[in-house]
């Protein structure tokens, strides 16, 4: 059963070296850090996430909204278990498929034929699986003879399409995404967009902070609205949306 529970989660992030006293104090007024223990302690510590409360159960399409530095990036991290909270709990239930960066596993070095199968155990297939997954991935990132090359002389494109081809075919219980992500030429980009449709649509928990509004409203029902790391709102979508956007 997919399921995630956050119980009074915070993250916090430590920043050494924050020797400047008017960075410091530029820091704090940002984004709510406070001063590490001694007078001679040299390190700002901000509360990214503070208190979240948060029970996603299948069927969830969770919106996450809320301006620059309210913390959307970070939940959506602990969220995919990438980062454990500094307090309270963090249960996940199902397996996480994380948009969020595609091409982390790989290795420049290797051919785009050795970056499927690293990718895919990165993401927690078997070998063998992985194996498998190759040629169906091979025709969807259309490199060609490219495939047989280190990634290091792919375009970002190409490296791109072949990290998204990975990352998108695994089904996930739940699917987390930073953004409509866009992966080259017009043609490519439909074809991408469909396989990323029936991902949303299989996927039981669906969350995104970036997405074009179209698709916010055709695929979320429920928003958290974030500000400085705490959660104000949590309702309907269209709710939140008109609260958070309505002038001051
Ligand atoms: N690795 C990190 N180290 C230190 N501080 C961080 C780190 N990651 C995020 N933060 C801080 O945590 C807070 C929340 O950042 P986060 O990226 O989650 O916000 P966001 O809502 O996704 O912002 P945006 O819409 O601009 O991407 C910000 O104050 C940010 O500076």
């Amino acid at each position: 059963m997919a399921e995630i529970i956050l119980d009074h989660a915070c993250v916090e992030f430590s920043i050494y070296n924050a020797r400047s006293r008017s960075l410091r104090n530029d820091l704090m007024k940002r984004v709510g850090g406070h001063l590490g223990g001694s007078p001679k302690d040299d390190r700002v510590v901000v509360h990214a996430l503070r208190d979240i409360n948060l029970h996603l159960q299948a069927g969830t399409r969770l919106a996450l909204v809320g301006h620059n530095g309210a913390g959307k990036s970070t939940m959506l991290r602990l969220l995919s278990g990438v980062y454990e909270p500094s307090a309270g709990r963090a249960v996940i239930t199902g397996k996480v498929s994380s948009l969020l960066d595609l091409s982390m596993g790989m290795d420049v070095e290797q051919t785009g034929r050795d970056n499927i199968i690293l990718r895919a155990v990165f993401l927690g297939m078997t070998f063998t699986q992985a194996k498998a997954l190759v040629p169906e991935i091979a025709e969807f990132s259309e490199l060609g003879p490219y495939l047989d090359l280190p990634m290091r002389t792919y375009s970002s494109g190409m490296a791109m399409r072949l990290g998204f081809g990975v990352s998108t075919a695994i089904q996930p219980d739940i699917l987390l995404m930073d953004e409509m992500i866009s992966v080259g030429d017009v043609r490519f980009a439909a074809k991408a967009k469909a396989r990323l449709q029936k991902l949303m649509e299989q996927a039981r928990i669906w969350s995104s902070p970036r997405t074009i509004s179209e698709t916010l409203r055709e695929y979320c029902d429920r928003a958290v609205w974030l500000q400085e790391g705490r959660i104000v709102a949590d309702g309907p979508l269209e709710d939140i949306l008109a609260r958070a956007h309505a002038p001051d």
